[in-house]
């Protein structure tokens, strides 16, 4: 066994509602298979990155791999960023957005083949109020979603889907965005601003057809009323959206202000209820192991600057 090559494997025991054992025991025999050496790290919760960052820092992994929902992806990802590291994903979340935008298979046997694959696309990553959000942000009623899902208790799709009609009825929106770009400054009213850094959310809609994850760009998308049809429409892969339902912004850098405080979440996670956010695309890419289709329709890398 080659003992200084290793892959540090860290899951979230609560993410999804799910037991992780069958995951655990997945990657470990692959990685023993592959010759290298295992070391495994489950999240408490309390100071998980300052934890993992040190055994990063004392095992020096070429891979590190992650189980558990977008939080945990994001979480991690901070600690790989600005390393030689590749980030493989296993998702066990309640509703994986990463694993739907980088159109991870459903199979765990499939995932952990991919996640130990030398296929890696080199991703954008934004810095919003100073933290990592590698997929989608957002203020207004998802975030509100998010926030009533993580008080109730009850974790899995089944918490998310018992917040979500209370949800739409105790909500007050519209909510009043001011969002200055590069651009100028635009003034739009709305039940949901999303800062997308990818194309979908972990239900799987697409709300952001026409985003690319390595551009070096981001788009706002202001959602301004709950048009049903239009919503329907976020299942296709490449819906064509009105603009009475959404306003579209791409982006290297946007400042977004509110009038009153409104809920605000990042990769899946409610930070809090604020009045401003500060959105840029980081030069630092994000190495992540993908599908190796997913990674041909990258390759057409845009040159751009920063
Ligand atoms: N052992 C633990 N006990 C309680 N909470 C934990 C533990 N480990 C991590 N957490 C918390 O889990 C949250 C991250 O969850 P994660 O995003 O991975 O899963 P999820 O919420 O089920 O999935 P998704 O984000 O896809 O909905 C963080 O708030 C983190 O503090």
């Amino acid at each position: 066994m080659k003992s200084e090559n290793y892959i540090l494997l860290v899951v979230n025991p609560i993410a999804g509602d799910s037991e992780k054992d069958t995951i655990i025991a997945a990657v470990e025999s692959e990685a023993i298979k592959r010759n290298y050496s295992f070391q495994l790290y489950k999240t408490s919760g309390k100071a998980d990155k300052k934890a993992i960052n040190a055994l990063i820092e004392k095992l020096k992994p070429t891979r590190v791999l992650v189980a558990g929902g977008d939080g945990t992806i994001s979480m991690v990802a901070d600690c790989v960023l600005k390393k030689d590291i590749i980030l493989g994903i296993i998702p066990a979340g309640s509703a994986n957005g990463m694993a739907a935008n980088f159109e991870l298979p459903q199979t765990l046997s499939q995932q952990i083949e991919i996640a130990f694959s030398d296929i890696a696309l080199a991703i954008d990553i934004l810095i919003i109020n100073e933290r990592i959000c590698l997929h989608i942000a957002d203020l207004g009623i998802n975030a509100e979603l998010i926030k009533n899902y993580e008080n109730s208790g009850i974790r899995g799709k089944l918490g998310y889907f018992l917040q979500s009609i209370p949800t739409l009825i105790n909500s007050e929106h519209p909510f009043y965005f001011s969002i200055e770009t590069e651009e100028g400054i635009i003034e739009e009213s709305g039940i949901l601003l999303a800062i997308a850094n990818a194309n979908k959310f972990g239900t799987g809609a697409t709300i952001n057809p026409h985003g690319k994850i390595n551009d070096g760009k981001f788009e706002v998308l202001i959602f301004k009323n709950l048009d049903f049809f239009e919503i329907v429409k976020t299942i296709q892969e490449k819906p064509e959206m009105s603009s009475d339902f959404v306003r579209v912004i791409s982006t290297k850098a946007a400042k977004i202000s509110c009038k009153t405080k409104i809920p605000f979440q990042i990769d899946g996670e409610f930070l809090e209820e604020i009045t401003s956010v500060t959105a840029i695309v980081s030069k630092n890419k994000l190495k992540v192991a993908v599908p190796e289709k997913f990674c041909n329709l990258h390759t057409i890398n845009a040159n751009y600057e920063y």
